[in-house]
């Protein structure tokens, strides 16, 4: 048995926990998979890195609508792949070099673990480890249906579909979550045939109901896509697939691809760590129990020194609450006695599909019953981008930005942004909310350039008709 004084599971936001603070302390970080972790290797950076030349090559349909005409002449894909990985690669294996040969204090141990006991763990070579304090950072996984055919190679999750040979011509992508919608709009662009399947209606259900049913519309008229259905079995055909999808009504038909996407969500992985061993509390799907300060519970009490944070406790699946709980986790392993609290007050979230969309704070219908538990009052607005000078030059038919307030406090309670860079636009939104700004005071308290694209930001405000208290300073 090795002891060190922190264990850290996962080397993905698990990773940023390594501060100088240890540099004089024994610590072990394992992980079984790609150093790095799902953002860096099969997540959030790679997915971008398509989804902006995916924007450059969507943009020759729509100079055509502004009197430019471009042609796309050819999507060179291996050539995006290789600049891509040979980018991310490097980093995620300078990462590991740094961590296992650089530093004498850290041992790097590239193999899966599981608990043996509360403060105990068993890498997959048989290497037993004891630490004072740990870190369960092991993230999630993608769920596959367990249908026939399931297993192919021509079968891909986003771990694996960044990386194929060759552009697909035809995609099949089942789910209508995040990821279906970001490799829907990436293939799309770059000319292949997306068929997009979903067993819900409509796409991004949990979105407030107008970005849903507007995203639904708007991906309608980019790709295929179809509602209600769920893939049945998937059978090889001469180089691609014959997949059987079934209606919500029973009935089934076949659709032929070069691949199959799956994309129907992640799970924890905390199953993969035996945590009854360590007799650590589980939420009811499968999450690791922690508390506001991101402790592990046992029995509903915090364990001394076994934290968790990410994809594995949390249920946002997102990079920036990894980060931010690695930020508190950082904090509270070096300062036992003068813990902080994680901040899930307003998380936000963005899609980099074709419309983007962002979001943070509540939707339409969680505010409304909020209010009626509440007997407070919500007001919102809805303003197209294309009212906006900004809007007119776009030629925007698409893009709206929908805010939900409490008209007696001012206060913002949720904004839902669907169209071009509604990942930047929405980011004055979620500052104002954190730091309790009232839709008034930002509206009038500051200048708003013109004729910016955040013009509608500015018109959506003053359409809440939020009265600013007599007396309140306006800059414009
Ligand atoms: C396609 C895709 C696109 C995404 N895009 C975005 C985005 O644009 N913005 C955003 O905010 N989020 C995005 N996400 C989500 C984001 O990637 C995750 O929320 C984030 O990476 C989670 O970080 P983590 O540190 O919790 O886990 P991870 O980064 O997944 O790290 C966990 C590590 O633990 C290791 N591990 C697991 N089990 C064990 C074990 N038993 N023993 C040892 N090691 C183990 C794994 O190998 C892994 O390296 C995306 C996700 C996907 C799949
Ligand atoms: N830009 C981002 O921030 C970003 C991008 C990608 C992923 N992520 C994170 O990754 C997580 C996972 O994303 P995801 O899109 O895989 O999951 P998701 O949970 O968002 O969506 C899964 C979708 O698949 C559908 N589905 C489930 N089973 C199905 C079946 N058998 N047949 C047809 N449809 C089925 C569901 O109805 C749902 O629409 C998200 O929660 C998200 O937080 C974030």
């Amino acid at each position: 048995m090795t002891f060190y004084d922190l264990a850290i599971i996962g080397s993905g936001s698990g990773n940023s926990l390594i501060t100088p603070f240890w540099d004089n302390r024994k610590v072990a970080i394992i992980d079984g998979g790609t150093f790095g972790g799902t953002c860096l290797n099969t997540g959030c950076i790679p997915t971008k890195m398509y989804a902006y030349p995916a924007q450059l090559a969507s943009a020759v349909k729509e100079a055509a609508g502004l009197g430019v005409d471009m042609a796309l002449e050819q999507v060179h894909w291996p050539r995006m792949r290789d600049r891509i990985f040979g980018r991310i690669d490097a980093i995620s294996d300078g990462g590991r070099r740094y961590r296992d040969e650089e530093l004498d204090n850290v041992s790097l141990y590239a193999e899966y673990a599981r608990f043996t006991g509360p403060k105990t763990l068993v890498t997959a070579s048989g290497a037993t480890i004891e630490a004072e304090q740990i870190v369960i950072a092991a993230g999630s996984r993608a769920v596959l249906p367990d249908v026939p055919g399931i297993d192919l190679p021509q079968v891909h999750t986003s771990d694996s579909v960044m990386r194929l040979p060759e552009l697909p011509g035809r995609v099949l992508i089942v789910g209508g979550g995040f990821v279906a919608a970001e490799f829907a709009a990436v293939f799309s662009s770059f000319g292949s045939q997306v068929i997009q399947i979903n067993r819900s209606a409509p796409l991004l259900k949990s979105a407030d109901a107008l970005v849903s049913e507007r995203f639904t519309a708007a991906a309608a008229s980019r790709w295929d896509v179809r509602l209600g259905w769920t893939l049945a079995a998937v059978e090889e055909a001469g180089g691609g697939v014959k997949a059987t999808i079934r209606g919500a009504d029973g009935g089934q038909e076949t659709v032929d691809a070069d691949i199959v996407l799956v994309a129907t969500g992640r799970v924890t992985n905390a199953d993969t760590l035996d945590i009854p061993a360590a007799g650590y509390d589980l939420e009811a799907d499968g999450r690791i129990a922690v508390d506001a300060w991101q402790r592990v519970q046992r029995n509903g009490a915090p364990v001394d020194g076994v934290y968790a944070l990410g994809d594995v406790s949390n249920a946002y699946q997102l990079k920036h609450v990894a980060n931010h709980e690695a930020r508190v986790v950082a904090h509270n392993l070096e300062h036992p006695d003068n813990l902080r609290r994680s901040d899930h007050r307003f998380v936000p979230s963005a899609v980099f599909t074709q419309p983007q969309i962002a979001s943070v704070g509540l939707t339409e219908e969680q505010a409304r019953q909020d209010a009626e538990l509440k007997g407070s009052d919500v007001v919102t607005a809805v303003q197209e981008y294309g009212t906006t000078a900004y809007g007119w030059a776009m030629e925007d038919r698409t893009g709206f930005v929908k805010l939900i307030a409490d008209r007696r406090s001012g206060m913002l309670l949720g904004a839902h942004i669907m169209g071009h860079e509604a990942s930047l636009l929405i980011q004055p939104l979620i500052q104002a909310m954190s730091f309790g700004l009232d839709v008034p005071s930002m509206a009038r308290g500051q200048y708003w350039i013109h004729p910016a694209l955040m013009e509608v930001v500015e018109n959506a405000l003053l359409a809440l008709g939020i009265e600013a208290p007599a007396g309140a300073a306006t800059a414009s």
